[in-house]
């Protein structure tokens, strides 16, 4: 078994509750914005940082970074391989628009995403705990 991905991945809620979600160029699903850590990183925090400023143009709200829960799912983009995400709820300061890689964003409501293609490690192991 290949080693698992480590990802750090942000839960953005708006004020009705929905929660965004990103495509990337290329995918076929949603998932949640985030990625992996770079060496430069100093840490889980600095990694949402930057990502959330690449893939969607916002600056991460330091104090409002709140640990959530540690997950695993088979990754969305790279088969064969499974993810295993530190998930955080997170405030940002912007408006969220499709930056960089990113194709496409969507707000969910968790409770019932409806029929948007979701990535297991969200549908699964995110959304349904919300
Ligand atoms: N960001 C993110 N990646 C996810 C989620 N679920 C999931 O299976 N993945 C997979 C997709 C990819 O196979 C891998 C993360 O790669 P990525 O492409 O987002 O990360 P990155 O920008 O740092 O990576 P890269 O382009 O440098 O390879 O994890 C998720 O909710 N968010």
């Amino acid at each position: 078994m290949p080693k698992p991905i480590r990802i750090v991945v942000a839960v953005i809620r708006d004020e009705t509750g929905r929660v965004l979600l990103v495509r990337k160029r290329g995918a076929t699903v949603f998932q949640q914005p985030g990625g992996k850590r770079d060496p430069g990183d100093a840490d889980d925090v600095a990694t949402l940082a930057r990502e959330l400023r690449e893939e969607l143009g916002v600056a991460l709200v330091a104090d409002s970074v709140r640990h959530l829960w540690r997950a695993s799912a088979p990754a969305a983009n790279e088969p064969g391989y499974v993810v295993e995400g530190e998930v955080y709820a997170v405030a940002v300061r912007g408006a969220p628009a499709a930056c960089a890689e990113i194709e496409a964003l969507c707000w969910v409501d968790p409770a019932d995403p409806g029929a948007v293609p979701i990535a297991r490690l969200s549908r699964e192991h995110i959304l349904s705990r919300l």
